[in-house]
């Protein structure tokens, strides 16, 4: 890749759509609120605990990140760890920011949901007032729980509906499929929020049927599993169905070998609507432009593909038509002049 297209793809105006806030929580950061708040961390170092991030396949992730949560207790500290991602989102001139959050990892260890959704949220609109940079929460329910407390979350949630914009998916996909929480979804599309879901990263391409016509989602995240059923990418292609696509994280996880084995190409050359995304940065070695500059140090990916994947990302946004407007002409305009 040459340094031109590198600068490029840094500075391009961009959305990200699928990352975790908790996945975002550097070792540094985990160390400095385990102090804070008198936890003890069965790791001796920052270098120690970062040695830990040598995973297998995702449940060897999650085993790790639901541990590095642990350490979040105040409001501040959810605070703390939003300011510093967005931080760094701005510095990869992120416009706008969709932010996955998992309350019922807090929940479940006796933290209040408007702690949890307080902080986060009062990063967000710091961020609006310092940088113009827009943020909006999409709540996940963890799919390893029962359907019971997904409903139970969400009747928590709804004393702060006016604080996220709509609900996820995520956690152990393989053997919790999305139709295990079919009635929860119909009951948020009820109450007018957008929906999205993991689907196709380790689980099989029948897992992102499901959560199309299942739960009906507006997007899947990951969903790079899709191009082993032609019928499948064919579709995804023509209802032009978002994939948030996280490259750094697909290797980390080892749904490909080598970032050079990624599909991303395949799956634009199908016409797909994919979005490049950091999905837990602190874990997987990077942050947005990370992705991007892996993907193209490594793939034949080309300027005309940055303008794509910069376009996408906006089109994909639970944003008005007005504000989608304004941001894919921002793009058209760096385009035309870089
Ligand atoms: N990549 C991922 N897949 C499923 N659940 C997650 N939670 C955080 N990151 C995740
Ligand atoms: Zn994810």
């Amino acid at each position: 890749m040459t340094e031109a297209l590198s600068d490029l793809v840094r500075s391009m105006p961009k959305a990200e759509l699928h990352m975790h806030i908790e996945g975002s929580l550097e070792p540094e950061l985990i160390f400095a609120l385990a102090e804070r708040n008198g936890v003890t961390l069965p790791y001796a170092s920052v270098e120690d605990l970062r040695r830990a991030y040598a995973f297998t396949d995702l449940q060897s992730f999650l085993d790790i990140y639901y541990a590095g949560a642990s350490v979040l207790q105040t409001e501040r500290d959810f605070y703390d760890m939003t300011w510093a991602y967005l931080e760094r989102a701005h510095a990869d001139n992120v416009l706008h920011t969709e932010i996955f959050f998992d309350p019922q990892t807090h929940t479940e260890r006796g933290i209040g949901f408007p702690i949890v959704i307080g902080g986060i949220h009062r990063a967000l609109t710091d961020a609006q007032k310092e940088w113009g940079l827009s943020a909006s929460l999409i709540l996940c329910f963890l799919r390893h729980l029962s359907e019971a407390e997904a409903f139970a979350t969400l009747e928590e949630a709804m004393p702060h509906r006016d604080k996220f914009i709509g609900v996820g998916l995520d956690s152990s996909e393989r053997g919790n499929p999305p139709e295990k929480f079919e009635r929860v979804f119909a009951r948020c599309r009820e109450l007018g929020l957008h929906l999205v879901a993991h689907a196709g990263e380790e689980g099989p391409p029948e897992y992102i049927y499901t959560a199309l016509d299942k739960l009906h989602v507006e997007r899947i995240d990951h969903g790079v599993r899709c191009l082993e059923d032609p019928v499948l990418t064919a579709r995804l292609a023509r209802e032009q169905v978002a994939l948030t696509v996280c490259p750094l994280s697909n290797i980390k996880l080892r749904v490909f070998d080598r970032i050079h084995d990624h599909n991303i190409l395949e799956l634009l050359d199908a016409g797909i609507a994919a979005t490049v995304n950091s999905d837990d940065p602190a874990y997987f070695g990077g942050y947005v432009n990370d992705n991007y500059v892996a993907l193209f140090e490594s793939l034949p990916l080309t300027r005309d593909h940055a303008y794509r994947l910069a376009r996408n990302s906006f089109a994909a946004a639970f944003i008005d038509e007005e504000a989608k407007a304004a941001y894919l002409r921002q793009v058209d305009d760096y385009f035309a002049t870089a």
